[in-house]
């Protein structure tokens, strides 16, 4: 078994809303270098730890985490449409495994994934179905949030799991790291908007448009006196990179919920898959980390960072 872990943040904003050309070129290059290491490592298998947006996990049935046996893209914004290549047979192995070890897992016979999911996937291998994947998404965006303590004993469960593979195995986790775009809470929402929060699945090309739209514009003002959602907090992100490289994963533990949503925005819990992915890692072996990037930018609404691991 070896073990390779990438974690990145996404943005649905790359495209729509990009910043000066030399921080696009930038990115593409750290990208591109971290591909690359996938490529040489040739991974057997990826366990994909996202978020959703609302568009597979609606307030009908709020899972804090689900593991997805078969999985579609949505394709919003320019993210791929298509079906993921899943392992099956493993995702069922990993749910039994899971259940067997203390983790009362969701499992999906059938989920939409969204760009949250399936960008870094692609980023990271150039399409949807190049190697098996399992994909766990976690919930990082539908409050209330089960305990980080919780996410930390999934992804080192996870990890387990992973151990006794006898493969090349790719953790990925995507999301994060500081950032609010507008997305709606289902507290004090109108009607028609806790209607989609419930139960928005499969929506028409003009929902889905005008959704787009919105974030469009709230990444052309955020970061500025006209923005109203919280801001991206590099110190915040730094401070918790450091804390996953330097092995020290437990302490999130003690973050409360609430303060990350402040000091970060309410999408920073996105990071749930980073510590979900660094405790999987953490159980396989000892850990090399390193911070590859990092850039605050407004224009992607993201406290963009790259992070890569291996275990021996
Ligand atoms: O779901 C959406 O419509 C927008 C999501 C978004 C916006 C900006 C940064 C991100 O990481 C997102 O997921
Ligand atoms: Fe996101």
């Amino acid at each position: 078994m070896s073990v390779m872990l990438k974690c990145l943040s996404h943005t649905p904003l790359r495209d729509y809303n990009d910043p000066e050309a030399s921080i696009v070129n930038e990115v593409n290059e750290v990208i591109a270098k971290a591909r690359a290491g996938v490529e040489a490592f040739d991974p057997e298998l990826i366990v994909l730890f996202a978020p959703d947006h609302y568009n597979g996990l609606f307030y009908d049935l709020m899972p804090p985490f689900v593991v997805a046996t078969a999985a579609e893209s949505v394709g919003d914004y320019s993210s791929l449409p298509g079906h993921l290549s899943v392992d099956s047979d493993t995702a069922m192995e990993l749910v039994k495994f899971l259940f067997a070890n203390g983790i009362d897992m969701t499992l999906s016979h059938r989920l939409q994934v969204d760009h949250g999911c399936t960008q870094t996937l692609e980023e990271m291998t150039g399409s949807l179905t190049r190697y098996p994947v399992v994909p766990i998404i976690i919930n990082s965006v539908a409050p209330p949030f089960c305990p980080y303590a919780r996410i930390r004993k999934l992804g080192e469960i996870v990890g387990q799991f992973i151990a006794g593979l006898d493969k090349r195995v790719l953790i990925l986790g995507t999301g994060g790291l500081s950032h609010e775009p507008p997305v709606p809470l289902l507290a004090d929402a109108p009607e028609e908007v806790a209607e989609f929060l419930i139960a928005g699945r499969n929506p028409t090309p003009e929902f889905r448009a005008a959704r787009q739209e919105r974030t469009i514009a709230a990444g052309k003002i955020y970061g500025s006196e006209l923005c109203e959602q919280t801001p991206l907090n590099a110190d915040w992100d730094l401070t918790f990179i450091q804390t996953l490289i330097d092995g020290r994963v437990a302490e999130i533990d003690e973050l409360s919920i609430e303060e990350i949503s402040q000091q970060a925005g309410r999408s920073a819990h996105e990071v749930r898959t980073w510590v979900a992915a660094f405790a999987a890692i953490g159980a396989t072996g000892s850990v090399t980390a390193r911070k590859d990037y990092y850039r605050a930018i407004n224009e992607w609404i993201a406290g963009y960072g790259v992070v890569s691991a291996e275990s021996a």
